[in-house]
């Protein structure tokens, strides 16, 4: 369990981190998502002990990071997995941490073999290694002390497909094993595919959150019909919210069936139908963080569900 309440952290006049509540869960893969600049990054230094509060709290497993007696037996944490020792080998880092963490010298091949890196990519020095292998990396270093908690900041950047789909299923079943997973990201797409429940952050606070299929709920439904004017102005006239986008399709806050009758009744063919999918979302993430004022919370569109803050 992770617990971040009322979290502040200034920075002279800047507030990076406003008044930030929310916890993730065991059992869960929680995303953390906000635009560059949000305070994502913050919060998890804040988290690990990186930064001190101004005021708040945030512990893990009931406690503030700094106070627990051997982290990465608890905490497996990847912040920036570019930050690594560029001068030692891949095998020589593990070793280190697993020597400070006091576990056997096995751990370390278990881990590597865990990561897919081989034997040969473990014995060349970090410098040489791509963004992908250093990810894997920092992955193998997160896990060595088998804890139950992870916190990853960014954790697919520099890794191909295969890699992204090979990091999804690792974090998956870690979560389906009782562990929690807090996991930052700006890409919704990656975070809408791997989280159970969402936290969205913009200047500092949390715009939104809920579990991932509540915030797609949310999303609405998307219909598409040739004249998406009249369309949204048959769903507006039948009191619904209704945008229509770019190309074409209309998104309204109208169930499928209702959407459907809508259209049908003013005559309007369609052309689609259906829940709307992380384009909506991704709309929705945008609208939530690109309101500039600190002191007002750009929540009016999205419910925040009863019981996702903390
Ligand atoms: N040590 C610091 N001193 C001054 N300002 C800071 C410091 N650390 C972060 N900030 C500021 O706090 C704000 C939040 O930064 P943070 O790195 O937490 O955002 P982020 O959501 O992680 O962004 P990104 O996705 O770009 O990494 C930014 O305006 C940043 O410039």
């Amino acid at each position: 369990m992770i617990r971040i309440a009322s979290l502040t952290r200034r920075y002279g006049d800047l507030t990076a981190v406003d008044d930030l509540t929310f916890t993730a869960s065991p059992g869960r893969v929680t995303g953390f998502l906000g635009p560059n600049g949000a305070g994502k990054s913050t919060t998890l230094r804040l988290l690990t002990g990186l930064a001190t509060p101004t005021a708040g709290t945030a512990t893990v497993l009931g406690r503030r990071y700094a106070d627990l007696p051997n982290p990465g037996l608890d905490v497996g944490v990847l912040l920036d997995a570019s930050a690594q020792h560029g001068g030692r080998t891949g095998r020589e880092t593990l070793v280190l941490a697993q020597r400070t963490m006091g576990l056997p010298e096995a751990q370390v091949d278990a881990m590597l073999d865990l990561v897919g890196l081989t034997r040969t990519e473990s014995r060349r020095r970090v410098r040489d290694y791509s963004l992908g292998m250093r990810q894997r990396l920092g992955i193998a270093t997160a896990l060595l002390g088998d804890p139950r908690v992870l916190i990853l900041d960014e954790p697919a950047n520099g890794l191909d497909p295969a890699g992204i789909r090979w990091m999804r299923d690792l974090l998956r079943s870690f979560a389906d094993d009782g562990g929690t997973v807090l996991l930052s990201s700006h890409l919704l797409a990656e975070i809408e595919a791997i989280a159970d429940d969402i936290v969205v952050i913009g200047h500092g606070r949390v715009v939104a959150a809920g579990s991932t299929a509540e915030l797609l709920d949310g999303a609405g439904t998307l219909v598409r019909a040739h004249d998406a004017a009249a369309l949204s102005a048959a769903l507006t006239s039948a009191g619904y919210r209704a945008t229509a986008g770019a190309d074409g399709a209309v998104v309204t806050d109208a169930g499928t069936v209702d959407a459907g009758l809508v259209a049908f009744a003013a005559g309007l063919p369609v052309t689609e139908l259906r829940c709307a999918d992380g384009t909506a979302l991704e709309e929705m993430f945008l609208d939530l963080t690109a309101d500039d004022r600190r002191d007002r919370p750009s929540v009016g569109a999205v419910p925040i569900p009863s019981g996702a803050l903390a």
